[in-house]
């Protein structure tokens, strides 16, 4: 038995990918950039094995057997043995691409949540394949086929995904453009309003979307480009004023083309939008952009900030969005902070009542590198004979 074990990171786009050009292969209508996030606070793991023993595919996540019968799946893997065995055409090792593996996975954060689970799970899935076949080069055009914004968590740092403009879809590639030592005092608060599994998911809404949405188009010809652009200068220049201002506005766009989808998707809820309110009023308060807000298909809010105003914003997140009396769980997870009182002058600057429970619990993280091999092998999610560790089937 051959096996490797990997983790990957999640990553969340400051410059949305919604829609589609071609289904099959993941081709988006439109380039997005973001930031990759550190794997010590969310990432997913995974061991991969391949032997003659075993005698079908199997997947394991979080401890579930999975059905490999995805289209996704079977895409992901189809590609990866066919570099591998690309690459082995002088013979050497080739009987291993033809073995059977075994897959399995879990995220150190709830699945489905609208975290992107799926981003940091395929794009592991298929780093660590390309590790146990000696796939060298890109993968993120294989990363793409496994969910789009996959491609992005297979860099660290900034990335862009490349629309590209071959039919094959070969030029359509996560690209770093900074990397995760580039701006260092950039800072992630993830404030979890729901981790439930969303109603609507984001393959499902942006496919309706693509259907009906006028709004939509006009963004993916229009918009889109010019703000790749400004997005770009911006992270080179650590300009942090265009690049909040860019994030929150092509945030509110993509929830403003979900609206205009019909019928419409809604994945904002009454708590997302007073966090809305409370960054505008926060950022109004001192007559500058000093954090940017970012909503994906889910409730949850991604505030990007500069590290000294971690406190500050810790401080009023816990005064207007106040865990339970009785909540069992950590509040603030992730990388230390201390919290601010706010200044009652902040405080009345900003139009909100607290809302009691409204925010479940934050993780404190930052800007992270890409996926990493495990060499310990004690990291291994697989037995000797190739079985989960701890499984619940
Ligand atoms: N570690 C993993 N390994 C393999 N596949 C995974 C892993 N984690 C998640 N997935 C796949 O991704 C699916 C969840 O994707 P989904 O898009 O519904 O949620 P999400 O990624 O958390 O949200 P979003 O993409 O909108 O931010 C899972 O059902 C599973 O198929
Ligand atoms: C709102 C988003 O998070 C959408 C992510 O969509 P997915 O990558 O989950 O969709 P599929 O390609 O169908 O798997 C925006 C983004 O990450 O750019």
């Amino acid at each position: 038995m051959i096996e490797v074990t990997c983790t990957a990171p999640i990553n969340i786009a400051v410059i949305k990918y919604w829609g589609k050009r071609d289904e099959k292969l993941i081709l988006p209508i439109n380039e997005s950039t973001s930031a990759t996030l550190d794997q010590s606070q969310l990432c997913a793991k995974t061991t991969v094995a391949a032997s003659p023993d075993f005698t079908s595919d199997q997947m394991w996540l979080n401890g579930q057997e999975q059905s490999m019968d995805s289209a996704r799946l079977q895409n992901v893997l189809k590609e990866i043995r066919r570099r591998a065995r690309k690459r082995k055409s002088d013979g050497s090792g080739e009987d291993r691409v033809n073995w059977h593996v075994h897959i399995c996975s879990e995220n150190n954060f709830p699945t489905a949540a609208g975290l992107a689970s799926s981003a940091a799970g395929l794009a592991c899935l298929v780093f660590s394949l390309s590790k146990l076949f000696e796939v060298e080069g890109d993968i993120s055009d294989v990363a793409r086929q496994g969910s789009g914004s996959a491609c992005r968590s297979i860099y660290g740092g900034f990335v862009e995904w490349t629309m590209g403009t071959e039919v094959d879809g070969s030029d359509s590639r996560a690209l770093q453009i900074a990397s995760e030592t580039h701006w260092p005092q950039m800072r992630v608060l993830i404030l979890v309003v729901s981790a439930k599994k969303k109603h609507v998911g984001s393959t499902t809404g942006m496919q309706t979307s693509v259907k009906t949405s006028q709004l939509l188009a006009h963004r993916a010809e229009k918009i889109v480009p010019e703000r790749m652009v400004e997005m770009r200068r911006a992270i080179k220049d650590k300009d942090f004023q265009t690049f909040a201002e860019i994030t929150m506005k092509d945030s509110n766009q993509l929830h403003a083309c979900c609206l205009d989808t019909y019928p419409p998707v809604t994945y904002m809820t009454d708590t997302s939008r007073d966090i809305v309110r409370l960054v505008h009023a926060v950022n109004n308060h001192y007559g500058e952009n000093k954090v940017a807000y970012t909503f994906d298909a889910g409730p949850n809010a991604c505030l990007y900030l500069m590290e000294d105003m971690v406190p500050t914003m810790l401080g009023l997140v816990q005064n207007f969005f106040p865990p339970e009396q009785d909540h069992g769980e950590a509040f603030l997870t992730g990388l230390p902070s201390k919290v601010s009182t706010p200044s009652q002058e902040l405080l009345n600057a900003i139009p909100l009542e607290p809302s009691v429970g409204a925010v479940q619990y934050i993780i404190h993280t930052k800007v992270g590198p890409g996926p990493q091999v495990l060499i310990d092998q004690s990291e291994s999610l697989l037995d000797s004979t190739g079985q989960p560790k701890s499984s619940t089937q």
